[in-house]
C-alpha cells in the first residue's frame, strides 16, 4: 500500500483517482509547518503541494521512502529540486492544466489596470460616484512587452493581438519562425522595455531570471508603462519597481505574486496605483480539476513503476520514444550491474554504444538505467534512475553515449565498456525477437546467455580438461550448474567460462576454482 500526503489544498474532483486507487492510501494535511512535516514524511511514498508548502532540504532529508513529489502547478520554485535529485525523488508537474487560467487572470489583469477598475469599484463601494478619477487608456494599438513567450505567455500574446495590441516578446528560445507564426516580434529585453506601453512576466524564477527587470530596465521604459507580473515575484525586483511607481515612471503595477507571500508588510499594497490578488492564476475550478488529475496520474505511474511524462528532474520523453526504449530498460540495467561486477578498480569512465535500430531513437534513458545498474552495485539501494548521473557526476565518473553503425548482425545491440584505473571492460547485449534479453559478448569473447540470476565468469586457459575441473568442483561442493557459455577466440588461447548456477557458490568454492592451474580469474555476478 502506498502513503501519499497531500500537504496543500488540492481539487477533491482532481484528486478522485488516487482516493478510488486501492494501492493507495491518500492523507490530506494541509498549513504544516517545516518541522511538522519533517515528523510525519518518513511515513510517505510520495508528497503532494501546490505552492504554498515549502518543501526544504530538511524535510526531503527526513523523507526515507519518498519516491515522488507532484506539484499541481506549473512553478517548482517552492520545492528543492536539487536536494530531490540527490536523494533519488522524482518532481512531477502539471504543466499545462492551468495555462488557460493563468493567461485569463494575466488578461483581466492588464484590462482592470488600463481602465483601474479595482480603484473604482472600491471608491463606489465607499459610497463615491466619482467619475474623474479613474480615467483609463485603451489597449487597441498599444504595445505589450511578453516577457517569457512560453505556454502562458502565448496565450497572453493571442488575447492582445485579438485587443489589437501590437505584441514584442522576448524569450531566449523564441525562433523567427514561431514569432512570424504567432504574429509578434521578437526583442531583446532592452528593446521591449523600450518599447512597450504594457510589460507582462511569464518565464520561471530562476537564477537568470530574478530582478530581470529592475533599476536599469525600469530607466529605459517609457513614460507611463504599465507592469502586470503574474509568474513570480522577484521576476521584477519590488524595491525598484515602488521606486519607479512614486517617481511616476511607471503608471501603474497588477501584480498577482510576490517576492515574499503573503505579502504582509509590503509597501508596494500602500500604493493606489498598485492593484494585487493573492496568487489566484491558476485559482479556477477548471484548473485545479486539470492540475490536480493530471499529477494524481503521473504520481501514480511513479508509484506503479509505470513510465510517466512531466518529470522535472529527468528529461522528458515524448510517448513514441518511451514505448521504443521501453523494451531495453531490464537489459540495460543488467549490462550495467553485470560491468560494474566484473571490473576492478575505481570507476572512471562508461561508455554505452548503441547499434542497429537503436541509432534510430533518443537512447539518454537506456544511457542513464545503464549507469544506474553500474552504480547500484557500487553505492546500494539509493541510487536510482533520478540520481545515477547526479551522484556519477559528483564522483568524477564520465559518461560516453554513442552511436554506432557496426550492429555485427544484430537488429539492436547495446554495448557497455567500463575504464577503472586499473582496467577496461566490455560486455555486449541484444533483444532477441521472441526470446527476450541476451548478453552476447563478454570482454570480446562470443557469448549467448540470459542476463539473470547467479553466474560465475571465468577467464581460463582453453586447455582439455578445464571445464571438466570446474564442473568438478562446482558439483562436489553441491552447486549445480543450470546453463554454461564457453568463449574463445584462438584455439589453445585465452578463453572464458561463464556458469550460471542455481544458488551462490561459497567464497572457499570460489578460492577453490581460482587455484586450478589453468585459471587465471573468477568473479561471481548477481543479476
Ligand atoms: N500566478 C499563478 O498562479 C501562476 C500559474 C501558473 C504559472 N505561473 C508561473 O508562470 C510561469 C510560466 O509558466 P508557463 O506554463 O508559461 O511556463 P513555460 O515553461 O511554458 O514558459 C516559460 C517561458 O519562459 C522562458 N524563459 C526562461 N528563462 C527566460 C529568461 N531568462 N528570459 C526570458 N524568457 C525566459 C522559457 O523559454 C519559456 O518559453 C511558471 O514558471 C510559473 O512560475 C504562475
Ligand atoms: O506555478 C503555478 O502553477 C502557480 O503559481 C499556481 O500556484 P498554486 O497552485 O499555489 O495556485
Amino acid at each position: 500500500m502506498f502513503k501519499i500526503l497531500v500537504s496543500d489544498p488540492l481539487s477533491e474532483v482532481g484528486l478522485q483517482k488516487l482516493l478510488e486507487a486501492t494501492d493507495v492510501e491518500v492523507v490530506q494535511k494541509t498549513g504544516l509547518k517545516e518541522e511538522e512535516l519533517v515528523q510525519i514524511i518518513p511515513e510517505f511514498d510520495a508528497l503532494l503541494v501546490r505552492s504554498q508548502t515549502k518543501v526544504t532540504p530538511a524535510i526531503i532529508e527526513a523523507a526515507s521512502r519518498l519516491k515522488a513529489i507532484g506539484r499541481a502547478g506549473v512553478g517548482v520554485d517552492n520545492i528543492n529540486i536539487q536536494a530531490a535529485t540527490s536523494k533519488g525523488i522524482v518532481v512531477i508537474n502539471a504543466p499545462d492544466g492551468n495555462t488557460i487560467s493563468t493567461a485569463e487572470h494575466s488578461f483581466a489583469m492588464i484590462m482592470a489596470l488600463a481602465r483601474r477598475i479595482p480603484n473604482a469599484y472600491h471608491s463606489m463601494m465607499n459610497g463615491q460616484w466619482d467619475r474623474k478619477s479613474f480615467v483609463g487608456v485603451e489597449l487597441n494599438q498599444k504595445v505589450l512587452g511578453v516577457v517569457g513567450l512560453g505556454r502562458i505567455g502565448t496565450e497572453v500574446a493571442k488575447r492582445a493581438k485579438a485587443f489589437n495590441m501590437k505584441v514584442v516578446a522576448y524569450d531566449p528560445f523564441l525562433t523567427e519562425e514561431r514569432a512570424k507564426k504567432l504574429g509578434v516580434t521578437p526583442a531583446s529585453i532592452k528593446e521591449l522595455v523600450s518599447q512597450a506601453d504594457f510589460i507582462t512576466t511569464h518565464t520561471p524564477l530562476t537564477k537568470e531570471t530574478k530582478y530581470l527587470i529592475s533599476t536599469k530596465e525600469f530607466a529605459l521604459m517609457k513614460d507611463g508603462v504599465r507592469i502586470i507580473n503574474c509568474a513570480r515575484g522577484g521576476i521584477i525586483e519590488e524595491k525598484a519597481l515602488y521606486e519607479a511607481i512614486v517617481s511616476g515612471k511607471v503608471a501603474g503595477a497588477a501584480l498577482d505574486v510576490f517576492e515574499v507571500e503573503p505579502p504582509m508588510e509590503n509597501p508596494l499594497l500602500k500604493l493606489p496605483k498598485v492593484i494585487v490578488t493573492p496568487h489566484l492564476g491558476a485559482s479556477t475550478v477548471e484548473a485545479q480539476e486539470n492540475v490536480a488529475i493530471d499529477v494524481s496520474e503521473e504520481i501514480l505511474h511513479v508509484l506503479r513503476e509505470q513510465p510517466f511524462k512531466n518529470a522535472v528532474n529527468l528529461p522528458s520523453i515524448p510517448e513514441n520514444i518511451i514505448e521504443k526504449v521501453e523494451p531495453y530498460f531490464a537489459l540495460s540495467e543488467k549490462l550495467g550491474s553485470f560491468i560494474a561486477q566484473i571490473a576492478v578498480g575505481g570507476l572512471e569512465e562508461i561508455t554505452v554504444t548503441y547499434s542497429g535500430e537503436l541509432t534510430e531513437i533518443d537512447t539518454a534513458s537506456l544511457t542513464r538505467t545503464v549507469l544506474k545498474g553500474a552504480l547500484s552495485y557500487h553505492l546500494g539501494e539509493g541510487v536510482n534512475y533520478i540520481n545515477a548521473p547526479h551522484l556519477a557526476k559528483n564522483r568524477g565518473i564520465n559518461v560516453v553515449e554513442q552511436k554506432s553503425t557496426a550492429n555485427k548482425g544484430f537488429t539492436n545491440l547495446i554495448a557497455v565498456s567500463l575504464k577503472t584505473n586499473q582496467e577496461e571492460k566490455t560486455v555486449a547485449g541484444t533483444m532477441l525477437n521472441g526470446y527476450g534479453a541476451r548478453i552476447v559478448k563478454v570482454d570480446g569473447y562470443p557469448v549467448d546467455l540470459q542476463p539473470e540470476g547467479h553466474l560465475i565468469l571465468v577467464h581460463h586457459n582453453d586447455r582439455p580438461g578445464a571445464i571438466g575441473r570446474v564442473g568438478t568442483i562446482l558439483g562436489n561442493n553441491n552447486v549445480n550448474i543450470a546453463a554454461m557459455q564457453v568463449g574463445r577466440r584462438d584455439m589453445g588461447g585465452n578463453a572464458i567460462m561463464i556458469l550460471s548456477i542455481d544458488r551462490p557458490a561459497t567464497p572457499d568454492v570460489l578460492d577453490v576454482l581460482g587455484e586450478l592451474n589453468e585459471i587465471t580469474s573468477v568473479t561471481e555476478i548477481d543479476l
